[in-house]
């Protein structure tokens, strides 16, 4: 395998671009309590470069470089769409992946001086992992700076084999969708060693042992418990050449061995998925490009194509895309409306059954084949 070239670790490299740290993991794993954690590490010099993309957290616990809220206001955003705090939270998501570009130009030049930038997700995984938004941000990121995707793991509420194979699963199918470098961090191990979870992984045998002795909690003969016994021999693959380490959020324990794997992930991510990053983005232009011409071309007269601008930023009625997007579809009717369908209006009045009587004699034949007297 080719040696790749370490990353410069000089503060004054002006075409140095940050190694980012895309924080995720499921509701409460301590995601927040990490990156803050993180903020206070000073590596070859400088702090990481932070950002908060969780619109709807009431208070950022370390002093963030971007902070999502600066730009939108979550509670707006619900009260003028009358969405839930949900909808409420990719919506402002949506709106702030609009601007990413310009966020992406902020962390480029951020690596000047730092030489990590680590982002913090909402609370729910699912909204950034399979949300638009949550894509549009990994690749504008991943096709910019070296990207790694840290998925964070409460190691106390893994010590169930059902739930620890849940969060496999989970991280499995983030690391095979993202493609790019992944670290599964072990948190909490102030409160429970991650020892156990690491040899679940090692071991296949010692995993069906903790199911086995999980017999009167999910584990197992239940269902959960044998599909997490299948799904145990699935993951093997993705074990093998999984970067993993135990860290405790609160007591900083652990973050050195995590500074190691990011920066071996950083140079795995030149090695191994720039390329491949760079090729799927020059693809996507090259696409975009044939899609325009082709609809020029389709369309032929200028009076007959559509303005590709015109489409995008308005809809009928001069309103702004933005404003169609955000309409909630429950917007406007009450709970008590839902599932009854509006009929159109009959409009059969005497004289308008007359005159189509009239019509219909005039120019339909008896034999009904409708055609022109
Ligand atoms: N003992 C211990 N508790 C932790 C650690 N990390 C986080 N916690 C606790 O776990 C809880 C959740 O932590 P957060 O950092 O808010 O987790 P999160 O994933 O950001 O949560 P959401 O974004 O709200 O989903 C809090 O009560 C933290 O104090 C740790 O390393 N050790």
């Amino acid at each position: 395998m080719a040696e790749a070239e370490p990353l410069s670790t000089s503060t004054q490299d002006a075409s140095r671009k940050p190694v980012c740290l895309i924080i995720l993991g499921m509701a409460g794993a301590g995601k927040t309590s990490f990156s803050r954690r993180l903020a206070t590490k000073i590596v070859d010099g400088s702090r990481p470069y932070l950002v908060n993309l969780d619109p709807a957290c009431r208070e950022v616990p370390f002093p963030a470089n971007i902070d999502i809220r600066d730009t939108v206001n979550y509670k707006e955003v619900m009260k003028q769409y009358g969405l839930g705090p949900n909808g409420g939270i990719v919506t402002a998501l949506n709106l702030f992946s609009t601007k990413f570009g310009q966020v992406v130009e902020l962390i480029e030049k951020a690596g000047q001086k730092h030489k990590y930038c680590v982002i913090d997700t909402p609370g729910q995984i699912e909204v950034f992992t399979w949300s638009a938004s949550g894509t549009i941000v990994t690749e504008t990121l991943a096709a910019s700076c070296p990207t790694v995707v840290v998925y964070v793991m409460d190691t106390v509420r893994s010590v169930s084999p059902v739930t620890f194979m849940s969060n496999m699963l989970y991280a499995c199918s983030i690391l095979y969708k993202t493609r790019l470098p992944f670290i599964v961090v072990m948190n909490k191990i102030d409160v429970v060693d991650n020892a156990y979870a690491v040899e679940w992984m090692r071991d296949f045998e010692s995993f069906q042992d903790a199911l086995d002795a999980d017999g009167d909690g999910e584990g197992g003969t239940s269902y959960a418990g044998n599909l997490s016994r299948s799904m145990a021999l699935a993951l093997d693959e993705f074990y093998r050449d999984l970067k993993c380490c135990g860290v405790s959020a609160h007591t900083g324990q652990g973050l050195d061995e995590f500074i190691t794997l990011v920066d071996e992930a950083a140079l795995e991510y030149e090695r191994d998925y720039k390329a491949d990053w760079l090729k799927m983005r020059a693809e996507k232009m090259e696409e975009e490009t044939k899609k325009s011409e082709e609809l020029k071309m389709d369309k032929g007269t200028e009076d007959t194509v559509i303005s590709k601008s015109r489409l995008i930023t308005e809809v009928r009625g001069g309103r702004e895309i933005a404003d169609m997007y955000l309409k909630h579809p429950g917007d406007g009717s009450s709970s008590e409306d839902e599932g009854t369908e509006t009929m159109p209006v009959e409009d059969d009045k005497p004289e308008d059954v007359m005159m189509f009587q009239e019509f219909y004699k005039k120019h339909i034949k008896p034999n009904n084949s409708g055609s022109h007297p």
